[in-house]
């Protein structure tokens, strides 16, 4: 954990800021206002360093959020992504994500991501693996992954179908359009929109599960992820890294990241 500076219950690791409340709720924010929350390397690493401390702290929630009211998360950092040219340089980076997200998915306390802005790419990817998912009414989400000629690549996509419907899951997938947040209700992938000072809204959504106490909390989310059928979670997502990676060396997805890169405004 390089950088580290801490105030009381607020620790900033460089890129991603851990803020320990004392109501049982710890934030996990990727503090990257300006270029959109985007996700390199060094926020794969200190996501996973946040994880572990919210792990072992005394919180019974884990929420995860962006920084700025613009964007949750806008995915991979496709400026410095951009250089990975092969399968196996493409592999590499999304399997490291993938972990974080598989950490995610099989945490033993309640995780909620919080969506503070718009939600595309990898940023869907990475919401899916919390339990909740609650937004600001502005918010908009996209599985925009198809648009750059490539799937999910860090196990979102079965992460997805384990969480809504397989019709809703497949069209959300397939047809890479960016939802407005009442469509994102009615597909069932978000389950509140949070009107007023978002911060405040969500500890008031959380309300009812924070009048729990840990124990309780805790069991349930076993019973989560007993249902869960591990292996085969596993393996899908190392299928689906394995899948993207083939398509991430294609002359298409280079040309779409291109695009975007050297885009005029
Ligand atoms: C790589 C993993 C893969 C996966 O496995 O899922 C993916 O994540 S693929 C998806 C990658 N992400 C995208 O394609 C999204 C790209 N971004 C956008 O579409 C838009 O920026 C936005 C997120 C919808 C926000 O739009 P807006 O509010 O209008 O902001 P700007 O577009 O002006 O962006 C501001 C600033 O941020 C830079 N930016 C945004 N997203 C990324 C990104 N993913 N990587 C790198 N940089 C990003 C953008 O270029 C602007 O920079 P400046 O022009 O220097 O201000």
């Amino acid at each position: 954990m390089s950088n580290l500076t801490k105030k009381e219950g607020v620790i900033s690791m460089g890129v991603v800021v851990v803020e320990q409340e004392k109501n049982g709720v710890t934030w996990i924010r990727i503090n990257r206002e300006k270029i959109r929350n985007a996700i390199n390397l060094d926020v794969m690493d200190e996501l996973n360093d946040a994880l572990h401390i919210a792990e072992k702290d005394e919180s019974r929630i884990v929420v995860l959020t962006g920084a700025g009211d613009q964007a949750f998360c806008s995915g991979g950092d496709l400026s410095v992504f951009q250089s990975l040219k092969t399968s196996e340089e493409a592999y590499k980076m999304l399997m490291k994500m993938g972990a974080v997200l598989e950490k995610i998915l099989f945490f033993p306390k309640v995780t909620v991501a919080a969506l503070n802005g718009t939600a595309v790419g990898g940023g869907c990817e990475l919401s899916v693996a919390c339990d909740f998912r609650v937004a600001a009414p502005h918010v908009k989400m996209g599985f925009v992954q198809g648009k750059l000629g490539i799937t999910t690549g860090w196990g979102g996509g079965t992460i997805l179908l384990q969480r809504i419907s397989q019709a809703h899951a497949m069209e959300m997938m397939l047809s890479a359009k960016i939802y407005p947040a009442n469509s994102l209700i009615n597909l069932g992938i978000i389950q509140e929109i949070i009107s007023g000072p978002f911060q405040e809204g969500v500890l008031n959504w959380l309300k009812p599960y924070l009048n729990q106490n840990a124990g309780v909390l805790q069991a349930y989310k076993a019973r989560l992820l007993d249902s869960f059928d591990q292996l085969t979670i596993q393996n899908n997502i190392k299928r689906e890294i394995e899948e993207c990676s083939l398509l991430w060396a294609t002359d298409e997805h280079h040309e779409a990241v291109n695009r975007f890169l050297t885009r005029s405004k």
